[in-house]
Parts: C-alpha cells; sequence; structure tokens
C-alpha cells in the first residue's frame, strides 16, 4: 500500500523542510488568522516557493470567500485546495469551477450520523478529509489535536481518496491505519512541541511510524 502523508500547519522553512526531509508527500499552509498555524500571503508565497517541486503544496482555507480564494491561488499557488469550514457540496462544486485547482473538503466525524454527506461531498469534491469534529466553543474547526472513533471508518468506500486526520501522532497512526485502511494520513498538533511549533524530530518519528505501519498492511 503507497501511504501519502500529509504534514500540515507548515508556518517556517524549518518545519517545512524537516517534512521534505522525513518524505511526507503534501505541505499544508493554513491561511485562517485564528489559527496559531496561520501564515499570511507573504509568507505563504514564500514557502510554497521553498516548497514547489519537492512535495505538493495544500492550502488550508476556513469558509473563505473568492476574494481570499483568488489571492491564495495566485500568491501560493497550491496544488490543492484543502476547505476545512461549513461549505457546502455547492460551493465546493463552485470553487473547484472557479479556480480550477483539486478541492479536498474536511468533513467533521464525531458519530455514524455525520458521514451521510459523505456521498454529496464525494460527487464534488476531488478528496474527502476526515476530522475530528470540534467541540462547539472550539475557536478553529480542526488542528485540535483531538481524535475520533476511527471505527466509524471501518470497511467506508466513499469512491474517491480520502485522508484521515484529527489527533494522529506518531505512536497511534499504526492503529489508525490498522482500523481504517486509510489510503493517506494529515497531522499537525501531533507533530509540534506547542501549538503551531512544529518538531522536526516528530515529524520524523511521524512519517517513519505511518510508512512501517503502511508496508506491514495486507495490499488491497
Ligand atoms: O491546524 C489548524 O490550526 C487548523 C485550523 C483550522 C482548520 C483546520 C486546521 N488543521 C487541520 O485539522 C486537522 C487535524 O489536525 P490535528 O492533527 O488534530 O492537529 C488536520 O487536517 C489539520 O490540517
Amino acid at each position: 500500500m503507497t501511504l501519502e502523508i500529509k504534514i500540515c500547519g507548515l508556518s517556517t522553512a524549518v518545519g517545512l523542510d524537516a517534512a521534505i526531509t522525513a518524505g511526507a508527500d503534501l505541505a499544508g499552509l493554513v491561511v485562517f488568522p485564528p489559527s496559531p498555524r496561520h501564515v499570511d500571503l507573504a509568507a505563504g508565497r514564500a514557502l510554497a516557493a521553498r516548497a514547489r517541486g519537492r512535495i505538493a503544496i495544500v492550502a488550508l482555507t476556513v469558509d473563505a470567500d473568492d476574494a481570499l480564494l483568488g489571492d491564495i491561488v495566485a500568491e501560493i499557488v497550491p496544488d490543492i485546495l484543502q476547505l476545512h469550514g461549513r461549505e457546502s457540496p455547492a460551493r465546493v462544486a463552485a470553487v473547484r469551477a472557479r479556480f480550477g485547482r483539486p478541492v479536498m473538503k474536511a468533513l467533521p466525524v464525531a458519530t455514524a450520523a455525520d458521514l451521510a454527506v459523505v456521498p454529496a461531498y464525494a460527487a464534488v469534491a476531488d478528496r474527502l478529509l476526515f476530522d475530528a469534529k470540534a467541540p462547539k466553543d472550539a475557536t478553529r474547526p480542526g488542528g485540535l489535536g483531538q481524535p475520533f472513533d476511527w471505527h466509524l471508518l471501518e470497511r467506508l468506500d466513499p469512491g474517491l481518496a480520502f485522508m484521515l486526520s484529527g489527533g494522529l501522532d506518531a505512536a497511534n497512526v499504526a492503529e489508525a491505519l490498522r482500523i481504517t485502511a486509510a489510503p493517506a494520513v494529515d497531522v499537525s498538533s501531533g507533530v509540534e512541541q506547542a501549538p503551531g511549533d512544529k518538531n522536526p524530530d516528530k515529524i520524523a518519528a511521524f512519517v517513519r511510524a505511518a510508512r512501517e505501519a503502511a508496508a506491514a498492511l495486507p495490499l488491497p
């Protein structure tokens, strides 16, 4: 099984280089001011220039309007747009059509009922990302280091590529992969020493643990 690994919330050259050196496939840049990982357009452009051709670039937004998305596409030129807010299926389709970039839609999961929307989003997105549903009083809808019940994704076949995220780290990613057989994983808090402060050793350990776990899984 070839696992894709995304390190999200990279906001410094040190963190980005650590993700590349560790062999991650995707680098996530968060453009959302309430996040401790927020990068403004200038910082995002500089990081993207450093990353281009070495790792795929994902720009993460939360309910961004067309003006912001247009700026992000122009400045960061991401390979993928990650929509991590309450964007409807119609909004996902509109963003994809308007900006001509693959769209990954994040879906919050707490119970099986949360998966009822999967077919509607699978019809319009290029990828799905399953993340733990944030508490009502959270200041952001993700990046909280909080896992959900991975058994909810057992036997899930959304019919398109999907990513597992939410509270992953080097110690639990093998179990998460064993249960979900996810083709891709995404981590932010689990490779940090403090919110927004990526730890190169934790990034390397996460990538190593995820690759070893994927190699040990039976072929699909
Ligand atoms: O990282 C953030 O601050 C963030 C802000 C707003 C929306 C999503 C955010 N991060 C994404 O959340 C998931 C899970 O992160 P964690 O590993 O549990 O910290 C992941 O997709 C991040 O990209």
